[in-house]
């Protein structure tokens, strides 16, 4: 706390730390409150000009407050456009590619960076629909993939292509519906509108599946084994699993020297690169696991994400609609395609720490299938919470927290805190407080475009903690602030039917929604 004390003169001296950043941080760590407090005992003395000089540290200290609030906010917008600035760069580089062939066959990041392009492409987010940047029919497709990186493979690796289109009433078709809104004379009118399930067809048979699994089971270790072995004698694939299975696998045989782990996070992140399809055998923890950000591991897929194959071998299995003893069947189909798929969106996370001196200091984005949870943590205040979308102030929330949800996460901890379940092929981002302190707040749904900033302000009680898909706690300080919007990248997760389908046994068989012994007729009755 900054001192306020009468000096020799009888004058009142505040002093304050000049951090680099121009602001005198100490003072903006003062609520008006504690201002007139600090300054009690002087104006208890009834000297006017102390008086007027507790009005001028109280206007100094809003001024402080909403300097550093600006700084937060203006560090938000350029992590914003930071992120803008890197998909327009890698479309440019695409369209770039396109007018000039064979200048870029053998460079890898260019190639690579096409093949962000591409798939970043799926979401065309001016007109909220999927379009191909070669502008041929259907959704869009996955181009073959050539990569020249030599660290992980000396060979040329081409990946198996895809085709992605809607399926119209049971029926296969390229034809892209759109969702515009039509104005002709005068009268506001949309398209019609067909069915939304998606349809993956594959281009170029797949080659590279990876297994990965949830450990310390026994079962999943038995059912991991005898999937290697069959998609590999059966199927003639290129198997990849996680460096822990590949050691459980020898342990067993050395039947299994053929199937390919990686060695460090360069590999890691050149898997989207190889890999054409990936099975989970666990529960919805083991598909989080591969999907989100995580401190204890590198992540497997924080651009591209090829097509997911969830096994259930988990209690609730939310995520996982294929069961383990058909999977003989579901891999041969969905090998062969054409497959429903249901692409769930992920959130890209900021942290903006005041401290940081520069845009650059702040941390990696974390990505996450569920949500971010910003909570009191062991802290048994109220969390004071200040919640921007945008630019326009939303709220501040007062209780133990808040939940920004995706759809897919809809039905885990936004559930649980009172938020509506969504189907997750709707794009939005849920926006549920975690026992609000105020009989009003009811959740939120926001169109997915929106940049949504929580922030913990400068007079806050005590630190909030961020945490994601329920993992990798972060504390966040008074300055600090999260900021997490849609990020580019879907993903695709095979369905059992559709996507509807998928979602409505989802809700009955695992969360038993709405089940109700059914009122019996022998009651009154009014005819
Ligand atoms: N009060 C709560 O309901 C609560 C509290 C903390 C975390 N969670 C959820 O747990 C998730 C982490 O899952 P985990 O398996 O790693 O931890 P975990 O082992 O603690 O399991 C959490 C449970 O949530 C279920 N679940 C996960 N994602 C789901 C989804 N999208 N829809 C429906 N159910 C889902 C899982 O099947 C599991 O039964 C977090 O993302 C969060 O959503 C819920
Ligand atoms: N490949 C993996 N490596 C390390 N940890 C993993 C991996 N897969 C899953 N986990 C972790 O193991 C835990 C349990 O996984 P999972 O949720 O899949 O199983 P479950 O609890 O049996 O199923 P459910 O979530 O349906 O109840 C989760 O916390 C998850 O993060």
């Amino acid at each position: 706390m900054a001192p306020s004390k009468l000096n020799s003169s009888g004058e009142a001296s505040i002093s304050c730390s000049q951090p680099e950043n121009g602001f005198p941080n100490s003072f903006s760590l003062f609520s008006e409150k504690e201002i007139d407090e600090l300054l009690q005992p002087s104006v208890q003395g009834t000297d006017d000009h102390l008086i007027e000089f507790s009005e001028a540290m109280r206007t100094v200290a809003k001024a402080l407050r909403r300097a550093a609030e600006g700084k937060a906010s203006a560090q938000a917008e350029a992590a914003e456009w930071k992120r803008k600035y890197e998909l327009e760069r890698a479309r440019n580089m695409l369209e770039f590619k396109e007018e000039s062939p064979g200048e870029y066959g053998g460079d890898f990041d260019n190639a690579r960076m096409g093949n962000l392009v591409n798939q970043s492409a799926w979401c065309n987010e001016a007109n909220g629909q999927f379009e191909k940047p070669n502008g041929r029919n259907g959704i869009c497709s996955h181009e073959v993939l050539q990569d020249g990186e030599p660290v992980f493979d000396s060979q040329m690796i081409r990946k198996a292509s895809f085709k992605l289109s809607w399926c119209c009433k049971g029926e296969q078709s390229d034809q892209h519906k759109h969702d515009i809104v039509s104005f002709e004379r005068g009268n506001i009118t949309t398209a019609e509108r067909s069915s939304k399930q998606i349809s993956l067809r594959w281009e170029s048979c797949p080659r590279t599946v990876l297994v990965l699994t949830k450990p310390n089971s026994i079962s999943v270790r038995i059912l991991c084994a005898e999937m290697v072995r069959w998609l590999r004698e059966q199927k003639k694939l290129e198997i990849y699993v996680e460096p822990r299975v590949r050691v459980e696998l020898l342990t067993e045989s050395s039947y299994f020297n053929f199937v390919q782990t990686w060695k460090d996070e360069k590999e890691i992140s050149l898997l989207h690169t190889k890999v054409d399809l990936v099975a989970t055998l666990g529960g919805d923890g083991t598909v989080l696991w591969l999907l989100s950000t995580h401190v204890q591991a590198a992540s497997m897929f924080k651009g591209p994400v090829p097509p997911i194959v969830p096994f259930s071998l988990g209690s609730l299995g939310f995520m996982t609609p294929f069961h383990t003893e058909h999977y003989r069947e579901c891999l041969d189909s969905v090998l062969k395609g054409p497959i429903s798929i249901t692409l769930r969106h992920r959130l890209q996370c900021h942290v903006i720490r005041d401290a940081a001196k520069n845009e650059y200091e702040t941390e990696e984005p974390i990505l996450v299938l569920n949500e971010v949870t910003i909570d009191r943590g062991i802290s048994s205040y109220l969390t004071n919470l200040e919640c921007y979308c945008d630019d326009s102030f939303v709220t501040s929330v007062q209780g133990d927290g808040l939940i920004l949800s995706t759809t897919s996460g809809s039905t885990a901890y936004s559930l649980a805190a009172g938020g509506s379940m969504v189907h997750p092929q709707v794009p939005g981002i849920l926006f549920t407080p975690i026992c609000p302190h105020s009989l009003s707040f009811r959740p939120l749904i926001l169109p997915e475009h929106v940049t949504l900033r929580v922030q913990v302000p400068f007079n806050s009680r005590s630190h909030a903690w961020a945490s994601f898909d329920g993992k990798d706690r972060k504390q966040l300080a008074p300055g600090d602030a999260l900021v997490c919007s849609m990020a580019p990248w879907p993903v695709p997760t095979a369905c059992l039917v559709d996507s509807t389908d998928d979602f409505f046994r989802s809700i009955h068989e695992g969360l038993h929604w709405n089940l109700r012994k059914v009122q019996s007729f022998d009651g009154p009755r009014v005819l």
